[in-house]
C-alpha cells in the first residue's frame, strides 16, 4: 500500500472553524479579472528566536522572513551557529516563547498561526502538516521498539486505521523509502539496520500522515558519505511525487545545488540572500554566499590543493557586530558596512525573482550598472 492519498490526510480546522463555504449562486470572478495569488503554504515574517543564558541572551534567529509555495523546495544553508537549526524548529513550532526561550514573529503554516495555537492545536498539525527529519536516526527512533511499530503507532493515531491497516499501511511506507523486504525489516529492531536504511525509516515515519510540509535538517550528516547521495536524492524524488513541499538545511551549499528550486543563506542568525538556487550557484551576490561557494571542493582538482576558505570566524551571537554581520570578515566592506545594517532588497524591488541581498555593495551591482 502506498501513502495515505492528499485528501485523506486530516488536518486541524484554523482556529475560529473552517472558511466559510460561499453562499450558493455567489458571484465566482469576473472572466479576464486576476485570481489573487495563492496564500504560501509557509509564511514567516520577521522571526526572531533566543536563548536567555547566563551570560545573556543569545539572539540565534533574528529578524527572518521567507515564504514557501506548496511543493516547492527552499535551501537554508550556512556556518554552523548560524542559526539553521534553530529557524527550523521555530517554524516547526518545536521552539515557542516561554522559560528561558523568546520567540516572537508570525509563522503562518496553511493559514495557521503556529505560534498562537494551543500546544494540543500544535502537536496535531505534526505529522499532518508538518513534520521534521533529523540529523541522527537515532534521536528519532526507540530502540526497544520494532521499526514497524514506529509507524503503526502513528497512523492508527492520526489517521485512525485499524491495526491491519496499519501494518499494510507501514509496510507501504517502507517500501515507499527503498527499504528492501519492507515486511520482514518491520519486524526488526532499529540496532539491526544500518544507518542510511534507519534515516529511510524516519523519513517514512515523518511522511507516514501525508505532511504538505517536510522540514530535513542536516538529514545526512550522521551517514556515510556512499549513503548521503541516495537518501538525499530520496527525499527530492518524494518531495516530486508527493507535490509535497520541502525545506532542506544544511551547512552545505553543494548539498542544496540542484535539489532545491530555492536557497535562503544565512549569517548570524540572519539572511544575507534567498534566491533560486541557479541564480546563487551562478550570480551570488552576497559576498558571504560567493566565499560559500568557493570554498566548495572540485572533484577535477589537482591533489593537494588548498581550498580557499573564510577567513575569520563567524560572530558570538552574545555580542553580534553593529552593521552588517560579515563585514569584519568581508573583504569588500566599508564603513558603512561596519555601522548599518543592510536590509535585504531585490535588484528591481523587494519582489525581485531574482532574489533579495542584504548587502551594501553587491556583488555584479558595479558591472550591471555599467553594461
Ligand atoms: N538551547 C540553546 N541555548 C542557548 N543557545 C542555543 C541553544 N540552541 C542553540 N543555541 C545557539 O543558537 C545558535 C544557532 O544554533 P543552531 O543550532 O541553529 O545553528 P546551526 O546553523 O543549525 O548550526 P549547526 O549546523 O552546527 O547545528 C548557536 O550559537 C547555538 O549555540
Amino acid at each position: 500500500m502506498g501513502l495515505p492519498e492528499r485528501e485523506a490526510v486530516t488536518t486541524a480546522p484554523p482556529p475560529g472553524g473552517p472558511a466559510p463555504a460561499p453562499a450558493p449562486g455567489a458571484p465566482g470572478p469576473a472572466a479576464g479579472t486576476p485570481r489573487a495569488a495563492p496564500a504560501p503554504l509557509l509564511s514567516a515574517t520577521g522571526v526572531r528566536t533566543g536563548f536567555l543564558t547566563p551570560r545573556g541572551l543569545v539572539q540565534a534567529v533574528d529578524g527572518v522572513d521567507l515564504t514557501l509555495s506548496e511543493g516547492e523546495t527552499l535551501g537554508i544553508v550556512g556556518e554552523s551557529g548560524s542559526g539553521k537549526s534553530v529557524l527550523g524548529r521555530t517554524l516547526m513550532g518545536l521552539i515557542t516563547d516561554g522559560p528561558g526561550t523568546t520567540v516572537s514573529g508570525t509563522v503562518l503554516l496553511g493559514g495557521q498561526d503556529v505560534h498562537a495555537l494551543t500546544p494540543a492545536r500544535r502537536r496535531a498539525l505534526w505529522g499532518t502538516e508538518v513534520a521534521m527529519v533529523f540529523q541522527d536516526p537515532m534521536t528519532s527512533l526507540n530502540p526497544v521498539k520494532k521499526v514497524g511499530a514506529h509507524l503503526t503507532e502513528s497512523v492508527r493515531l492520526h489517521l485512525g486505521l485499524s491495526r491491519a491497516e496499519a501494518r499494510d499501511r507501514a509496510v507501504g511506507l517502507l517500501r515507499q523509502v527503498g527499504i528492501p523486504e519492507p515486511a520482514r525489516r518491520a519486524r526488526q529492531y532499529p540496532h539491526e539496520l544500518s544507518g542510511g536504511m534507519r534515516q529511510r525509516v524516519v523519513i517514512a515515519m515523518a511522511l507516514a500522515c501525508g505532511p504538505r510540509l517536510l522540514i530535513a535538517d542536516e538529514p545526512t550528516t550522521a551517514l556515510d558519505v556512499t549513503v548521503q547521495k541516495q537518501i538525499l536524492d530520496l527525499l527530492r524524488t518524494l518531495a516530486q511525487d508527493l507535490r509535497m513541499a520541502t525545506v532542506l538545511i544544511s551547512h552545505d551549499l553543494a548539498t542544496v545545488a540542484g535539489r532545491t528550486d530555492r536557497v535562503a543563506v544565512m549569517y548570524a542568525g540572519r539572511l544575507v540572500e534567498h534566491a533560486p538556487t541557479q541564480a546563487v550557484f551562478e550570480r551570488p551576490r552576497h559576498p558571504y554566499s560567493s566565499a560559500l561557494i568557493a570554498s566548495i571542493p572540485q572533484l577535477d582538482l589537482p591533489p593537494h590543493t588548498l581550498l580557499p576558505t573564510i577567513e575569520g570566524r563567524p560572530p558570538n551571537l552574545l555580542h553580534p557586530p553593529p552593521g552588517c554581520r560579515f563585514a569584519p570578515r568581508c573583504t569588500a566592506a566599508t564603513d558603512r558596512c561596519t555601522t548599518e545594517a543592510p536590509r535585504l532588497t531585490g535588484r528591481h524591488g523587494d519582489q525581485d525573482a531574482e532574489g533579495v541581498v542584504a548587502c551594501h555593495h553587491p556583488l555584479g551591482a558595479v558591472q550591471e550598472a555599467t553594461a
